[in-house]
């Protein structure tokens, strides 16, 4: 998968004014929600499920926001009022300093819904030119923006399938092509990482990245923790339609009362040293020891290796490990 970060060639064949930061709000606000509350009544206009309760947040420009909370707590919830297909009960939801009932402004949004509502029948070209359509897209420009979400998203080698072929993974390369057709400057992801493998889901996530560095904003829903925690700047945390926690992933996944000191080339005297010195300062050594990687890097360092050097690989026995560590 190829990442394209030059929004303004982007932009332009997409048929829509390069990015351009002025025409967003001054106050670099994309969204924001103000005691947005929505119960659902039941066919005779009884209360029937309070979903949301009093939500406030703001989103900005340039960040990537994660919505995250358990099932049925209010995320899809938000994102309908985002887009203006459900009204809210009382509250109000401003996108681009325009109410979300107004959908001129859904022009400037791309949204990938947690499920793919693509026709099976058409291949990937074709449902990304009829999306084109949709946005009066002429045909010079259809084809170049085409090829050049293709080329984004990895699907060149089956752009003439018909999508009924298509993998999980591949299905959500195509429905997040289709919510970039219109270049977008604000984009909905609802569980974008969902059915993909470990190398489909690294390049989604360098792709919601490259989104941000043309300046995008992005919203994303998921129930995959590791994900957000890889490309959220800030999350809101969601509980039976209650805001629990709001801030930057970075503050708030700090344990404020350990000291972290990352060293290389220690030699266990040295490290014997450090733990004394902590000691005489009155800290308690919690652990002096290497540092994990992470699943997602193993995995994929093996995939690649393995990419490059096809043939057995030798595996890491569980008794090097405990011959390396000296045991
Ligand atoms: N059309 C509807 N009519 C009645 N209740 C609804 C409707 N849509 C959602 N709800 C209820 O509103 C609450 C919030 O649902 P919502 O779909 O927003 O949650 P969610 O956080 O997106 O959940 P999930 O993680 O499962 O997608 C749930 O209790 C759900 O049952």
């Amino acid at each position: 998968m190829l990442v394209d970060t030059d929004a303004a060639a982007v932009a332009e064949s997409a048929g829509q004014p390069a990015p351009n930061s002025s025409a967003d709000t001054d106050s670099g606000v994309v969204i924001e929600t103000r005691n947005l509350s929505k119960i659902y009544r039941d066919f005779w206009g009884r209360k029937k499920v309070h979903a949301l309760k009093s939500l406030d947040i703001e989103v900005r420009r340039g960040e990537i926001f994660g919505l995250l909370g358990p099932n049925g707590s209010g995320k899809s919830t938000t994102i309908k009022l985002i887009l203006g297909l459900l009204f809210p009960t009382s509250g109000r939801v401003l996108v681009f300093d325009k109410d979300a009932t107004e959908t001129s402004k859904n022009e400037r949004i791309g949204y990938l819904p947690e499920e793919s509502y693509l026709y099976k029948f058409l291949t990937a070209e074709e449902t990304l030119d009829f999306y084109g359509r949709l946005f009066n897209m002429s045909g010079a420009q259809r084809k170049k923006r085409v090829d050049e979400l293709i080329k984004l998203v990895g699907l060149q080698g089956a752009k003439h399938r018909q999508l009924r072929e298509y993998s999980k993974g591949m299905t959500r390369r195509v429905g997040l092509a289709q919510a970039l057709i219109n270049d977008p400057d604000l984009i909905l992801l609802d569980e974008p990482t969902t059915g993909l493998d470990p190398i489909g889901t690294r390049e989604m996530k360098d792709l919601i990245l490259a989104l941000r560095d043309q300046g995008k904003t992005v919203l994303l829903c998921s129930h995959q923790l590791a994900d957000v925690q890889d490309v959220c700047d800030r999350v809101a945390i969601l509980h039976q339609g209650e805001l629990k926690e709001l801030g930057r992933v970075s503050d708030l996944l700090k344990v404020q009362d350990i000291t972290e000191v990352h060293a290389r080339g220690l030699s266990e005297a040295a490290k014997t040293e450090i733990a004394d010195v902590i000691k005489r300062h009155g800290g308690t050594v919690e652990s002096i020891d290497n540092p994990t990687t992470t699943m997602e890097d193993l995995f994929l360092n093996i995939v690649r290796e393995s990419e490059n050097r096809p043939g057995a690989r030798r595996v890491t026995s569980e008794s090097d490990v405990t011959e390396e560590a000296g045991q």
